[in-house]
């Protein structure tokens, strides 16, 4: 049986983790903390793997601490940049088990979500734009979100490994509306009551357009992915840092 731990336990996200692995047959729940909780009560001993769910603001001080105690984990909390990323990586060369811990964070467990990214990576080099629309429900923290930033760089860097320059753009006054740029993309973010987690890709060229759309409609979306990486990081992921569900795919 692999032992998990949910930080944020008491969340939207940490909550359905919670009940997806109550209900897996080869999962036992361990400990189930959230805000205030001491994370030292994890440990390799009581728990295998840990999936974090928090907020973007305190997600990396979460794993620093986690992988000091020396277990693996999986992290959906987004906000992540290239930065926060160096200091895991840091973390876990100088941490208890330099050859051997597993940390894995993706912006996106749902598979729809994840062929979207990669749909769109694929057919980026064939189109002179692109943009990218997220749309929200309104409780949400974080702007853009972290899967239409990871489909923004993964479209900039299929653009720049094709050769292609910027987009075509005539504007001149922009009070906001054209988005933020990331990597050449611009990207949209949209929050209405009534939305779950939902995202459009736009691709154009002269009198056609490609449009590559993803809907999680509920949250219960996301569960096989976090399930397929805990089973990974309990089993044959590699050691060390992984991002995102397409590694764990054979795509
Ligand atoms: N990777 C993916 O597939 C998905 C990622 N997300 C991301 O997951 C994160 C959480 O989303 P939601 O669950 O909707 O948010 P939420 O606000 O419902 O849940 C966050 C939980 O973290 C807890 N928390 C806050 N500070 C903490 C701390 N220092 N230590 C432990 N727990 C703490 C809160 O009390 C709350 O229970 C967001 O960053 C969101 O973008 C959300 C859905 C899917
Ligand atoms: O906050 C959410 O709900 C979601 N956040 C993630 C993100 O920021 O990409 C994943 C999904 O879109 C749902």
């Amino acid at each position: 049986m692999i032992k998990v731990s949910v930080v944020g336990a008491k969340g939207r996200m940490g909550s359905h983790v919670v009940d997806a692995v109550n209900g897996a047959n080869d999962m036992e729940l361990a400990l189930t903390l959230d805000a205030g909780d001491d994370l030292t009560l994890i440990t390799p001993d009581n728990t295998d793997v840990v999936v974090e769910f928090t907020v973007p603001s305190v997600s990396l001080g979460n794993v620093l601490a986690l992988i000091a105690q020396g277990v693996d984990v999986v992290v959906g909390t987004t906000g992540w940049n290239d930065e926060k990323l160096a200091q895991v990586r840091q973390a876990i060369a100088e941490g208890p088990k330099p050859e051997t811990q597993k940390v894995f964070i993706a912006p996106n467990f749902a598979i729809s979500a994840v062929l979207a990214d990669y749909f769109a990576a694929k057919a980026a080099k064939y189109f002179e734009s692109a943009e990218v629309i997220e749309l929200h429900h309104p409780t949400k923290v974080d702007a853009p979100s972290g899967t239409a930033i990871h489909t923004a760089q993964a479209i900039g860097a299929a653009r720049k490994a094709a050769g292609l320059g910027d987009m075509p753009d005539a504007t001149e006054t922009d009070g906001g509306s054209r988005g933020q740029v990331i990597d050449g993309v611009h990207v949209h973010a949209v929050r209405l009551r009534g939305l779950n987690a939902h995202e459009e890709i736009l691709l154009g060229n002269a009198g056609e357009q490609l449009t590559i759309r993803a809907d999680s409609f509920d949250r219960g979306s996301f569960m096989p992915g976090v399930l397929l990486a805990t089973r990974k990081l309990a089993t044959d992921a590699p050691a060390g840092l992984t991002i995102g569900l397409d590694q764990f795919l054979d795509l």
